[in-house]
């Protein structure tokens, strides 16, 4: 129970308490929370049946400018696991392709780009985006948020160093080589690039703010391939001019890339409120590199959900345990849950974090 500025007393499912109070915002912003808030990246997606079959017949692109199938999408994994936060169904390829780049997303190998970037004339018909170009997801963001009630609804989009590499390399890659080749031989060009990657990601996250979403995640999730010297000189004052246009917005910032241990406390400096950490880096020695002003997310193997039940429960145990050193944990995945992932054990976790969680508010 909470007493308002009124002193009315509102009850825990009181409809005027809504997402910006929910544990999940709460935690984002080092607020005390009744249970700590969980969530799971690609919680929407192949794990579900009930995902599969929607997208039978549905290529990935034409399902995230579908606002009926984003919604319904979108919803599946919070009906079924009662996750702390709902996800916009999207890709982080969408807003490139709003802007004109020729790109898909072939199934079992990821985003694909018909003319990889080489050349500033292919940068400068990269063309910045308006709400127009993206009216589905402002429109999907609408139908979701008067859907979700208090479940916050996050949204997302791709950092300037990670697109850039699929419009470089013109496709996954393990090195980044064509990416860092482009960077370190022709830095201007680089940098044209990533500025004008870091304006589409601000207008695909303004559109998305305005239409109603609780929080943003900024997805770099290929930083990791970088040292912090070129994370510094070539990607950092690109997201950060990211992070600093959304500082008026009022929501919560999450910034998240996989293989980050060395990063993290850079990243931290690009101006998140939360900092997404990998399975890699325990999360109190990553609050240590963070600091106390920033909280964390993560970071549960997401193979460990393939293991038997003991094995998952104790692994949730010890992130809870090393959490608590940190000024505010959103329980997640160190990324995204993988396809042959069984729903039910998602379920489980969901259940667990907050059983083990649950306390009386602490009023500090
Ligand atoms: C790097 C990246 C991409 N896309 C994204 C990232 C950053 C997050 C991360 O690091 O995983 C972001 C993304 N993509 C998708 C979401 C949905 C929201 C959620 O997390 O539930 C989010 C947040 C849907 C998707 N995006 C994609 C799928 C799978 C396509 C399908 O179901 O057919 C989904 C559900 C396609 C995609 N798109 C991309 C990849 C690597 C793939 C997977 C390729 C494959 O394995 O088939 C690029």
């Amino acid at each position: 129970m909470t007493t308002d500025t009124t002193g009315t007393v509102a009850r825990d499912d009181d409809p005027r308490r809504g997402p910006a109070d929910s544990p999940f915002v709460r935690a984002c912003r080092r607020r005390p929370v009744p249970h700590t808030p969980v969530w799971f990246m690609r919680q929407a997606g192949r794990s579900l049946p009930e995902y599969r079959q929607i997208r039978a017949n549905v290529a990935m692109l034409e399902s995230c400018r579908r606002p009926d199938l984003v919604t319904e999408i979108t919803l599946q994994p919070v009906r079924r696991h009662g996750v702390d936060a709902a996800i916009l169904f999207s890709d982080i390829v969408v807003p490139v392709a709003a802007a004109g780049v020729d790109l898909d997303i072939v199934p079992g190998t990821g985003p694909v780009v018909a003319e990889p970037v080489r050349t500033l004339d292919q940068v400068e018909k990269i063309r910045p985006i308006t709400r127009d170009d993206v009216s589905y997801v402002d429109e999907a963001v609408r139908l979701l948020v008067a859907e979700l009630g208090d479940t916050p609804l996050i949204g997302f989009a791709g950092a300037p160093f990670t697109l850039a590499s699929y419009l470089v390399e013109g496709g996954p890659s393990r090195t980044h080589a064509k990416t860092k080749a482009l960077m370190y031989g022709q830095p201007e060009l680089w940098h044209a690039l990533a500025g004008r990657l870091a304006e589409i990601t601000l207008a695909f996250l303004r559109v998305q703010i305005d239409a109603g979403v609780s929080a943003v995640q900024l997805f770099d999730s290929w930083a990791g391939a970088l040292s912090e010297a070129d994370y510094r000189r070539f990607v950092l004052p690109h997201s950060a001019a990211v992070l600093a246009g959304l500082a008026d917005a009022g929501v919560p910032r999450i910034h998240f890339g996989v293989g980050t241990g060395e990063l993290l406390s850079t990243m931290g400096e690009a101006g998140a409120d939360v900092v997404g950490v990998d399975w890699r880096t325990p999360l109190d020695v990553a609050t240590g590199r963070i600091g106390p002003d920033r909280a964390v997310q993560g970071n549960l193997d997401p193979c460990v959900l393939l293991a038997p039940w003991p094995v998952v429960e104790a692994e949730v145990r010890r992130i809870l345990e090393q959490g608590r050193a940190a000024p505010g944990h959103v329980f997640n995945l160190g990324h995204g849950v993988l396809p042959e992932t069984d729903p039910d054990v998602l379920t489980r976790v969901v259940a667990l974090v907050h059983e083990l969680s649950a306390g009386p508010a602490d009023q500090g």
